[in-house]
């Protein structure tokens, strides 16, 4: 395994690490799978699907051959991430007329998000590394995650979380894990920017998904998908973006399988972002070479209040390799998916549901046909956001009763 440029094409080996290349440019983790047999593989992960309490337990880490594979054992720090759920709600997908429906729950992750699905990478790596101090900007799942695996590994976090325009149940959820929590005037884009500028000499390990080994573990979230359903994915993987490493990772992940020729087919990304923070959507839709940040991101989906997404070229590389395409949702549409998705009992938060919102709206303009197949990555928990669930709150759902029988006629 190798670090490489995507700027100048530098490479690096892994225990080399910083967080940006010299040049400026971005680090992304270079594996090279051909050497692999991928039916061999397939074997090897059926196996560990039946491990219990070793590092091949976890969701992530039963993939190590594709993830890390030179990371020794012993420094793994898990908590058995991943293995999450995969439905099929069969109401929603009759409401939407389409052939397949899947829902992957990557909000059933410890943490409550599918960042741990990279966490659990990048606080092992830098663990081996020596690091004991872990940092990240973050709107509230991200310094969540991070707190959580610091506090496993015996280590420190320090998260530097914007003032407003994110979830208060996050910050709280971070705290308890033991986190420092430095607010700031200003975005999740100001922050990252703090950390690279000045995380090296304060003898900090970043931790947001800047870093490539975030990357290389959120490739799991689709290599579980395909083996739960037998190493054939569906035409469409519906992805939510503000920050844009789960479609970038998901992309990669894609990439390897089809390398190895675990899959029959290469499935299609769907990248939904919410209409006030969708500089990459704008980009793409105007076919322009560069993205021109959004100073202002703002949206009811606060995991998705980021104006300069840093993945943002290796995003559009993997959407070029899945023949990717994207689109804009409303924050009310948003909310209308959202209320249709707690209600088939599965829950998500805000963020998550851009990406049913998205697939109705594709389906809508015929991007996706009815005929074809989807699954929507959910990524965060229902209760990760309850200021969101309060506005949302339908009243006239509660009622009083003096617990008589009289008058159950109001609610029974
Ligand atoms: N929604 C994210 C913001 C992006 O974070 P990153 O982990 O991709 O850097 C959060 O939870 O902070």
């Amino acid at each position: 395994m190798k670090l490489e440029c995507v700027h100048c094409g530098q490479t690096r080996n892994w225990q080399q690490f910083i967080i940006k290349c010299p040049c400026g440019g971005r680090l992304e983790v270079k594996q090279d799978v051909t050497g692999l047999d991928g039916e061999k593989l397939k074997g090897i992960f059926r196996e560990r699907l039946g491990e219990r309490m070793s590092v091949y337990a976890s969701g992530v880490w039963r993939y190590k051959e594709l993830i890390f594979p030179e990371l020794p054992e012993d420094r793994i720090v898990t908590k058995y991430e991943g293995n999450t759920g995969l439905y099929a709600p069969e109401t929603i997908r009759k409401s939407l007329g389409i052939r397949g429906l899947y829902f992957k729950a990557q909000s059933e992750n410890p943490s409550g998000s599918f960042k741990d699905n990279g966490m659990t990478v990048a606080v092992s790596h830098g663990r081996h590394l020596g690091y004991t101090r872990f940092a990240c900007s973050s709107t509230g799942n991200t310094s969540a995650s991070l707190a959580m695996y610091a506090a496993m590994g015996e280590s420190s976090s320090y998260v530097f979380v914007p003032e407003s325009g994110i979830s208060q149940n996050k910050v709280l959820q971070t705290l308890a894990y033991g986190a420092r929590v430095i607010r700031f005037d200003g975005t999740y884009d100001d922050g990252i920017a703090f950390l690279e500028r000045h995380a090296k000499d304060l003898g900090l390990y970043v931790c947001n998904s800047i870093n490539p080994f975030r990357i290389a573990g959120q490739k799991s979230i689709i290599y579980e998908a395909a083996q739960y359903l037998n190493w054939e994915l569906p035409d469409w993987i519906v992805v939510p973006g503000g920050a844009l490493s789960n479609v970038t990772a998901i992309g990669k992940g894609i990439e390897d399988l089809w390398t190895l020729g675990m899959i029959p087919k290469r499935p299609r990304i769907a990248l939904v972002q919410a209409e006030g923070a969708s500089p990459f959507h704008k980009m793409m839709a105007a076919g322009a070479e560069e993205l021109r940040p959004e100073p202002q991101p703002q949206t009811v989906a606060s995991a998705l209040n980021i104006g300069n997404p840093p993945s943002w070229k290796a995003a559009r590389r993997v959407l070029e390799f899945c023949r990717g395409v994207t689109c804009s949702v409303t924050d009310e549409e948003i909310l209308a998916s959202k209320q249709i998705i707690d209600r088939s009992g599965i829950g998500c938060e805000p963020a998550s549901a851009a990406s049913l919102a998205g697939l109705r709206k594709l389906m809508a303009e015929k991007v996706i046909d009815k005929e074809e197949t989807a699954l929507c990555i959910l990524t965060g928990n229902l209760l990760k956001d309850t200021q969101v669930l309060s506005g949302m709150m339908e009243h006239e759902r509660m009622v009083r009763s003096d617990l008589t029988v009289k008058g159950t006629e109001r609610w029974l």
